[in-house]
């Protein structure tokens, strides 16, 4: 029997989910919701209703997970706690500063509705989570980094996208290459945010909008860019289309540590990745953990999960048997 999912939010993670779906063995597209006209919304799956988000309270017995794809700066703080109340819900929420207070408020709601809220996943927050408590765990002694691209993130594009008189926008994310090869030379250097990535953005403004005031809220902006180093272009819409139209990112994540009597031997663990489309593979992230919050909830278990508080078996389409027999 499929996992009927709904898919809350129809941008750049909605068509990912969407095609995540249709490469599953055992999901199904029941639903999607939109704040727009629904009318407006073409989506990739044919008949699948696209519904007003108005709505979505009214179909919550015909889905067995709702799958919120909207922006982390404005939308899924408001909307992840609001479903969580009548859906098990699943969202990537990546404004890593907020996630304990998004926690605590999706717990809530969770724990009202008897239902289970996994929030902050993808890759990173993640995967790449996952990778830096595992190293952590292991090698207690030594030192991480996380590195990303070059490549487009989502969160800071949306974020971008937000600012009044922006009518589209590209964040690069882009890594300090000394820092890189210091790292990557098994040195373990002190470095700030600020040593370790630049950030360069393209933006399409709407007619007539005070380009000065868009440029300084973007460097200005808490949590995504006022601790780096970044520089902001004004295009058109033609140059964004020409230019700008794929969104491929990665990153690694590399621990460096030690054992021993005196701590004479390291250890390097390293985790990385290479994305064509950094929204598909996200949303192919975000499938398995609403597969994971589906089977908890019928396990009788309600309220916020993490990455963290999930184990990994429950990721898998495949049955315990067959994972001790293939994977283990
Ligand atoms: N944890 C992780 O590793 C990752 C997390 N993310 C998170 O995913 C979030 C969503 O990213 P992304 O999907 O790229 O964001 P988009 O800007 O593509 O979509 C966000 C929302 O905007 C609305 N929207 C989309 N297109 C349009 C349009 N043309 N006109 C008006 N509204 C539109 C949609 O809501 P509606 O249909 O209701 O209008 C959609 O849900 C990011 O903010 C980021 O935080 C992304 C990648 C990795
Ligand atoms: N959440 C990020 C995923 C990674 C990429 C990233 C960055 O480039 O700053 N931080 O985390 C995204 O929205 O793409």
């Amino acid at each position: 029997m499929s996992i009927r999912i709904g898919i809350m939010g129809y941008g750049n993670l909605g068509r990912g989910v969407e095609c995540a779906i249709r490469n599953s063995e055992d999901a199904e597209l029941v639903a999607v919701f939109t704040r727009r006209d629904p009318k407006m919304v073409d989506i990739l799956t044919p008949n699948v209703p696209v519904y007003s988000v108005d709505q979505a309270i009214s179909k919550k017995d015909d889905i067995d997970v709702l799958i919120l794809c909207g922006g982390s700066a404005t939308d899924l703080p408001v909307q992840t706690p609001k479903f969580a109340e009548y859906f098990n819900v699943v969202d990537s929420f990546d404004t890593h500063a907020k996630i304990p207070e998004h926690f605590a408020n999706v717990d809530a709601a969770a724990k009202k509705g008897g239902k289970v809220g996994v929030i902050s996943v993808g890759w990173d927050p993640g995967m790449f989570s996952l990778n830096r408590l595992y190293a952590n765990a292991v090698l207690p002694k030594g030192q991480d980094y996380t590195f990303w691209g070059k490549g487009v993130s989502q969160g800071h594009s949306d974020a971008i996208r937000r600012i009044d008189g922006v009518k589209d926008a590209r964040q690069y994310t882009i890594p300090v290459e000394s820092a890189l090869e210091a790292v990557r030379s098994g040195e373990t250097p002190e470095l700030t945010t600020r040593q370790k990535h630049t950030r360069e953005c393209f933006v399409v403004a709407e007619e007539g909008a005070d380009l000065e005031r868009i440029e300084r809220e973007i460097k200005t902006m808490p949590n995504y860019f006022a601790d780096y180093d970044t520089t902001v272009h004004f295009i058109t819409e033609e140059e964004m289309k020409r230019d700008h139209s794929t969104l491929p990112h990665g990153g690694f994540v590399i621990r460096s540590g030690k054992t021993g009597w005196d701590l004479e031997h390291t250890h390097i663990i390293e985790y990385s990745l290479k994305l064509d489309s950094n929204p598909e593979f996200t949303s192919s992230v975000i499938l398995a953990y609403a597969r994971a919050a589906y089977r908890l909830n019928q396990e009788g278990q309600s309220g916020c999960k993490t990455a963290f508080d999930i184990a990994p078996a429950y990721l898998s389409a495949q049955s315990g048997e067959e994972l001790r027999a293939h994977l283990l």
